[in-house]
């Protein structure tokens, strides 16, 4: 037989890559192997079988970590009854793993009482990374990255209106007026839902489902001992049972009530929202959707994920402003100068109001919303500063202690917006914007980032504009200091303050009734 030049050169070439695939796989293994023989990254010492279960905090494990960080660096490994977990504690690690290695780090672990219990295995921050979470995120992304979709902008715009008219009718319900806000704005772009009053149903049951869910997490220590999930409710000393019971009645509450709120909607072929678009577009001759499940548990999630959250940034910025007035009257000035007493606000006032993008900035900085972002979830084994990290690993980025870094942020813990402003302080400003961490990494980087940056402007500058927010006085005419109590969930909340919250003029006030009167 003989052979051509082309066959030659062909069966060359084959040979070659053939070479070349042995190689890597044999590269491949020797790192796995010699990673494997890497040391763990430092941590507290570990006890045999439960590891570092004593050492755990039961709430603030972001304050443990960052107390760890002076001890043991930026990356800490602690390990729970044989579950790694990995805390970073700086930007760069952080960065590095979840940003730069994301094809490996952008799962999510499988939580016993909020999986198997609660049955949240469909929500968006739970699921596993692969092809349903990409379509999760690609809807998500279309409808809340860029405000082309749904002019979210101008649904902010006037549900900021409303707010405003409603401090102005009842300030002392300013925490009800501020939870109102993001999600009337979410409903609206989610299933075109119009927000009723400050008891809107809705809105409740969104926040009920919050608090379910935080309280979820006091239950990790099931993923140390899962087979203790198959005992019965009525098993003397124990509750989670119970709370699981309750908490998956919540969620299909939720899911139901959801489904049947965008269906509505979508069959009323009412306003243009995220459900209604994405059905049109995927309805079948036959009245079933393509993807159906996956559109409405991406726009739960929406709701979910953008509610609380959002709340908590806005209600941080009202605690910031009572600790700091001299903060507040430079804001004013800023916006009288560049406004003037004649309108509102606005989004595309923003590059022209530096100092409240700054308070803005510094708002998401001083008290993070997600100390601990969410947790990674580590796919395949690794390698950092030459420490070998398991895969299975849990992987924790430490907001808490990034944003509290004073090598980066000098005076961490002052509210400092001058830091944004080129020569607002001696150090300059710093390289790490709060934008940059707050809304977590890689793959799993917040989809609803813009969105709410949107929102937290809006309300700010808008609030700012018309109201002077000042600590209420006891009756010798002391004042009374602001509640700072965040409630130490995943998501950290904030109930309100004893204060004033009053109109900056009459014609502020004017202004408000005016641009509520438009709508
Ligand atoms: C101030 C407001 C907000 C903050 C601080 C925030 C922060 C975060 C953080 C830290 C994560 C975890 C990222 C990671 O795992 O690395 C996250 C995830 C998420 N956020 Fe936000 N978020 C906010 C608003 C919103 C809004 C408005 C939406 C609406 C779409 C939203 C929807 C989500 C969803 C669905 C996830 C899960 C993404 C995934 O698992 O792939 N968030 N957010």
């Amino acid at each position: 037989m003989t052979m051509s030049f082309r066959d030659l050169t062909d069966s060359k070439g084959y040979a070659i890559c053939l070479a070349g695939v042995v190689i890597s796989m044999l590269l491949v293994r020797y790192r796995k192997r010699s990673v494997s023989r890497l040391p763990l990254p430092p941590g507290p010492s570990r006890l045999p079988i439960i590891g570092n279960l004593l050492q755990m905090p039961t709430s603030h494990l972001w304050e443990k970590a960052t107390e760890w960080r002076k001890q043991y660096g930026d990356v800490v490994y602690v390990e729970n009854v044989g579950i790694p977990t990995l805390i970073l504690n700086s930007y760069e690690a952080a960065s590095e793993l979840l940003d730069k290695r994301s094809a490996i780090y952008s799962s999510r672990p499988h939580v016993v009482m909020t999986n198997d219990l609660q049955g949240w295995t469909w929500a968006t921050t739970m699921l596993p990374y692969g092809e349903t979470l990409r379509k999760h995120r690609t809807y998500l992304h279309r409808f809340f990255q860029t405000s082309e979709a749904l002019n979210y902008v101008e649904l902010q715009e006037r549900e900021t209106y409303v707010m405003l008219n409603g401090l102005l009718d009842t300030p002392d319900k300013y925490e009800q007026h501020v939870r109102r806000l993001p999600g009337a704005v979410i409903l609206r772009n989610v299933y075109g839902y119009e927000v009723q009053g400050l008891k809107d149903p809705m809105v409740e049951l969104g926040y009920k489902v919050l608090r379910s869910s935080s309280e979820s997490l006091e239950y990790l220590y099931l993923d140390f001992l899962p087979w203790l999930k198959y005992l019965p409710e009525w098993f003397p000393g124990i509750k989670f049972p119970r709370v699981g019971r309750e908490g998956r009645e919540i969620a299909e509450n939720f899911r139901s009530t959801s489904v049947a709120t965008g269906k509505a909607q979508y069959l009323a072929s009412g306003k243009e929202c995220m459900t209604s678009i994405l059905l049109a577009e995927n309805a079948l001759e036959d009245g079933s959707f393509i993807d159906e499940d996956i559109i409405w548990d991406a726009s739960s999630l929406a709701f979910l994920g953008g509610t609380d959250t959002s709340v908590t940034a806005i209600m941080t910025f009202i605690l910031a402003m009572l600790k700091n007035p001299d903060k507040q009257r430079r804001a004013q000035e800023e916006i009288d100068a560049v406004i003037g007493p004649d309108r509102l606000p606005n989004l595309s006032d923003k590059d022209s109001l530096p100092y409240i993008q700054a308070i803005c900035t510094e708002t998401l900085r001083w008290e993070v919303v997600l100390p601990l972002a969410l947790p990674h979830y580590l796919t395949d084994e690794d390698e950092y500063m030459g420490y070998r990290i398991p895969a299975g690993s849990m992987i924790l980025a430490n907001n808490w202690a990034i944003s509290r870094d004073p090598a980066l942020y000098p005076d961490p813990l002052s509210f400092k917006p001058e830091r944004w402003i080129p020569g607002g302080t001696k150090e300059g400003v710093p390289n790490l914007r709060s934008e940059d961490f707050a809304f977590g990494f890689g793959r799993r980087i917040c989809p609803g980032q813009n969105w709410a940056e949107h929102i937290i402007f809006q309300a700010v500058a808008s609030i700012l504009a018309t109201f002077t927010i000042e600590k209420a006085v006891e009756p010798d005419g002391k004042p009374i200091a602001p509640n700072d109590n965040f409630h130490p969930s995943p998501v950290r909340t904030l109930g309100g303050s004893q204060c004033t919250i009053s109109p900056r003029s009459e014609k502020a006030a004017l202004l408000i009734r005016q641009a509520f009167a438009t709508l």
